[in-house]
This record gives C-alpha cells, sequence and structure tokens, in this order.
C-alpha cells in the first residue's frame, strides 16, 4: 500500500480495526487489484465521485495518485479534457451520487452501445468506485475531517500537533512529505488492523493516536455512566412507556418539531393523559436530548416486545418515517460560486442534489424500493461477483462487518446490546434513499433516534459538504469518539449498500 493511503481518513477507521481490515482490503482491490478498468479510470472515477460531494481532500488525495499511476495530467484540467468514453459515465456518477432511485437500465444501455462502449463489467467496476468514494466523502465529512484538513477549521479548534503537520502538507497539493509524520503513529494499529481476523483485538482504542487524531474533546465523555443520575420522571415514565396509547402520542410529539429526544418522548408519555399540551410540552423542552440511559431502557422494552404488526401498519409506520425524513430542514441549493474552484471543474450540473422524497412526486417516480423484491444478501452480491470477479465477496464480508460490529458498549456503560440501535441507524439511512426493508418496524426508528441525530444522518449521506465539527459535537455527547465514529462507519457503509442496490438491480434489468 502506498504511504498516501495510511491518511488522516485510513487513521479515524483504525478506531475499529476489524472494519478497517475490511474497508482496505476492498479500497486496495477496487483501485490496484485486477479489474476490468484501466488504473487511470478508476483514479479519476475517485476523483469525479468525491468532487459531486465537494471533497476536496479525497479529490486532491486522488489527483496525486492518478499522476502516480501515469495518468495524463491534461485529464485533471476537468470534465472537457477526459475521452469521450470516461465522459459518458458521468451522468451515472450524478444520478448515483444524488438521486439513484433514478438509474434506468436505459441509462447502461446507452454506455454500452455504440463507439467507446463500456462492456458491463467495466460499468460494474465503474459502479462500485462511484459509491464507494461518494459514501467515503461522506464519512469524511461526517467525522468533521475536511474542516481540519483543508484549513478551513475555526480558529477555537484546538488542533493537535500531529494534524497541524498533516494540514499543511496536505495543503499543498505537492506536499506530501508531512504525511508520513501522522502515518508513523499508525503503523502499530494499521498492522494490527491488518493482522488477519483470529488475531484480530476486539477493540482497540489506541489512545495515545487517538488522541492525536481526534478534532474534538468530547468533555461529556466519560467511564461512568452507568452511574449517571437518573431522573425520577424517567423511572416513573418507564412504567408510562409500555402504555400503547402513550407511547404513540409520545412518538407524535417527538416528531412534532418542538420537542426533541427520547426523553422528551417518555415524558410526553407521562403527561399524555393528564395536563394540557403547552404544560407538557414546556416540560419536555426543558429536558435534555436522549440519554444513554434512557435509550438502553429503550432498546429493552422494544426487545421484549410481542405484539405483531399488520402488514399495512409496517408499510404506513415506513412512510411515517420517510415523511418525517422530508420535512426536516433541507439544505439550501447550491449555487456554483460556493463550489470550491480546486474542484468546480470536475462537477457539471452542481444544482442536482438529493431530493426529498416527499417531492419526488413530481419526478413520477414515488415507489419504494423493498428489500424483498432486491437485496444484496440475494440478488446484488452475486450480480458483482458475476461481473467483477471477487468484489461481491470482499464488498459482503465488508457490509457484514459494518452492519455486525459491537463492542456491547454505549457510552461508558458495558454489556449493552446496542444491535437495536444500530439497526435503527442502518435503516433509517437506507430510508433516505427510499428502500423499505420490509420486515422492520420503521416504529422503532422513531424510538430511538432523536431528531438531531436523525438530521445529523440526513446531512452526512445526502449533504455531507455541509456537516461541521459543530454537528459532529453536538449529537450524541455521551458517547466516546469511537462510537461516533462507529455510526459513521454505518452512515458510509448503509449508504454504500443502498447506491449499490439501485445500480446493480438496474443491471440486473438491463440483462434480462
Ligand atoms: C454506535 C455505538 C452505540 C455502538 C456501540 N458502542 C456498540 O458497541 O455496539
Amino acid at each position: 500500500m502506498d504511504d498516501l493511503e495510511l491518511d488522516q481518513v485510513t487513521k479515524v477507521i483504525s478506531y475499529h480495526p476489524r472494519f478497517l481490515d475490511h474497508f482496505l482490503k476492498t479500497q486496495n482491490f477496487i483501485m490496484n487489484g485486477d479489474g476490468p478498468l484501466p488504473y487511470d479510470y478508476r483514479y479519476y472515477l475517485a476523483i469525479i465521485a468525491a468532487a459531486r460531494h465537494q471533497c476536496p481532500y479525497l479529490v486532491k488525495m486522488y489527483e496525486k495518485e492518478f499522476i502516480n499511476q501515469g495518468g495524463n495530467p491534461d485529464w485533471l484540467n476537468g470534465l472537457d479534457f477526459i475521452p469521450p468514453k470516461l465522459r459518458a459515465i458521468y451522468e451515472i456518477n450524478k444520478i448515483l451520487a444524488h438521486r439513484p432511485w433514478l438509474l434506468r437500465k436505459e441509462h447502461i444501455e446507452s454506455l454500452t452501445r455504440g463507439k467507446n462502449s463500456w462492456s458491463l463489467s467495466e460499468v460494474v467496476h465503474a459502479m462500485v468506485l462511484l459509491s464507494h468514494f461518494h459514501s467515503l466523502s461522506s464519512f469524511v465529512f461526517s467525522c468533521g475531517l475536511t474542516q481540519k484538513l483543508d484549513g478551513l477549521s475555526s480558529p477555537k479548534l484546538k488542533t493537535p500537533p500531529t494534524v497541524a503537520a498533516i494540514t499543511s502538507g496536505h495543503n499543498s497539493v505537492t506536499g506530501s512529505s508531512a504525511v508520513a509524520d501522522g502515518n508513523s503513529l499508525m503503523h502499530s494499529a494499521v498492522a494490527a488492523g491488518m493482522a488477519g481476523a483470529g488475531s484480530l483485538p476486539q477493540y482497540q482504542p489506541q489512545k495515545t493516536v487517538l488522541s492525536e487524531i481526534t478534532l474534538n474533546n468530547n468533555n461529556h465523555t466519560n467511564n461512568n455512566n452507568n452511574n449517571s443520575s437518573s431522573n425520577s420522571i424517567d423511572h416513573h415514565n418507564h412504567q408510562l412507556y409500555c402504555n400503547n396509547n402513550a407511547q404513540s402520542i409520545a412518538e407524535s410529539l417527538t416528531n412534532s418539531g418542538g420537542v426533541t429526544g427520547v426523553v422528551a418522548a417518555v415524558t410526553a408519555a407521562a403527561f399524555a393523559s393528564s395536563a394540557n399540551a403547552a404544560a407538557v410540552l414546556n416540560k419536555i423542552n426543558a429536558q435534555p436530548s436522549a440519554t444513554v440511559e434512557v435509550l438502553m431502557e429503550r432498546m429493552k422494552v422494544l426487545s421484549q416486545k410481542q405484539d405483531e404488526c399488520s402488514e399495512a401498519e409496517l408499510s404506513n409506520r415506513f412512510k411515517n418515517v420517510e415523511m418525517q425524513t422530508a420535512e426536516l430542514p433541507a439544505a439550501a441549493t447550491v449555487t456554483p460560486a460556493e463550489i470550491p474552484p480546486v474542484i468546480s471543474h470536475y462537477i457539471e450540473d452542481p444544482n442536482f442534489q438529493y431530493q426529498d422524497f416527499a417531492r419526488r412526486g413530481a419526478e413520477n417516480i414515488p415507489n419504494t424500493f423493498r428489500i424483498q423484491d432486491y437485496s444484496w444478501d440475494d440478488h446484488g452480491y452475486s450480480l458483482v461477483n458475476d461481473l467483477y470477479e471477487d468484489v461481491g465477496t470482499l464488498l459482503d464480508q465488508r457490509f457484514r462487518c459494518a452492519y455486525n460490529l459491537t463492542y456491547f458498549t454505549m457510552g461508558g456503560v458495558k454489556n449493552v446490546d446496542t444491535s437495536k440501535f444500530r439497526r435503527a441507524i442502518w435503516n433509517y439511512i437506507q430510508c433516505i434513499y427510499g428502500i423499505r426493508h420490509d420486515d422492520y418496524d420503521y416504529g422503532e426508528v422513531n424510538q430511538l433516534l432523536d431528531r438531531p441525530l436523525k438530521m445529523f444522518i440526513k446531512t452526512a449521506c445526502c449533504f455531507p459538504e455541509r456537516i461541521t465539527t459543530k454537528d459532529y459535537d453536538s449529537i450524541l455527547v455521551e458517547l466516546q469518539d469511537s462510537e461516533k465514529v462507529h455510526v459513521n462507519l454505518m452512515v458510509m457503509e448503509a449508504r454504500n449498500q443502498a447506491e449499490l442496490l439501485y445500480a446493480l438491480r438496474e443491471i440486473m434489468r438491463y440483462r434480462t
């Protein structure tokens, strides 16, 4: 592996050595391993994928790699300077990045016909690369790395010496020497991560390294959360929470906009049957966001819940979450002037962005993507393997790792079954892309993810360039940094899978 790849992003992922192993194996294979696309194409695709999300960090890194691989420097002048064949895939890059539900088999058809045509294997290779770098851009921003690494950080943020060294090295396109400084810190962590599954530690926080790479000092984190003072209202309300009626009132209040947090929902349940609404809301607004303690209670209750939902009810709950997501504040339209000049030449049609489902009606594509009709396990995985060697297997292991990764901890509390929380995050991300897991009760999403967390996740997926370190700091304040990175890994992987599902479904349709 090239030294350059042991970059700041890799360091942050190394909070989770098991995942890092799968991540690097996949990335190395699609960039450097056997595959249908020439190397200059691969690196250029990385650049234009990251450019769709205005991620200068990745764009600069892969420009350098592109040149190292012997790529034609003219291409770095922008989209007008690349061969027509490569240019022809830009539309798919754009659609996959922002509205993958708009992809049609005709897009694939037009690529694979005529002069300069693509083979289907090449198309799949390109799609795997594009979705990898779209979602990696989400990760870079959601960890607050871009602000730091591109010199855009606000002066009040502390800059650890190593990060400063890397930043100054990175700001110069040619200045790779400073990167080595930071890398040396990480060699042991990466080596541990690459040592093979059997010898992997379950959790290696790498404290020294983390203090170097952590971008913020999360003072809220401590190891004594299991003793955190619980307020009596919460205890009292835990009883009431079991009451379905109160629960649904709480749920609707939680999502009404004026109320944030699971604590608020629990509190709402307590007061739902009695006081007037204003008094309830005042009480609720005074509550902090969801605490780890309340989240744990909620997960416990949810896993004990027996009641079976009807098909129709499950479908309604999905639609509800989807609608509420559309109502979360949307980011403003990007105007060309706001795009950093270092990447604007790689972007065409910058106003083509994620569009909320509520507004998708205009495009006449309101259909939900149902996992029971097309899933990674049953369809996507084998299709990729079929057309692009072992990549399906590599991706499969990577998705599984991201989906199942747990240390059974939450904040400072140990032995916690966090599967409900993690599943809610994963399914919520895919819901943002209109993907419904048919057997999942999306009511759980509203029970476990509060509004600020949902907003963070939606922005990280759809408008990652808008995430600031402040956003990163303000969600899940009781969790450790490694846990926030864990959430961001799920954002990256669930999003990557969502894009691939849409892409591969159209490949399948094209073939049949
Ligand atoms: C995202 C985190 C709450 C995950 C948790 N630390 C776990 O080990 O499962």
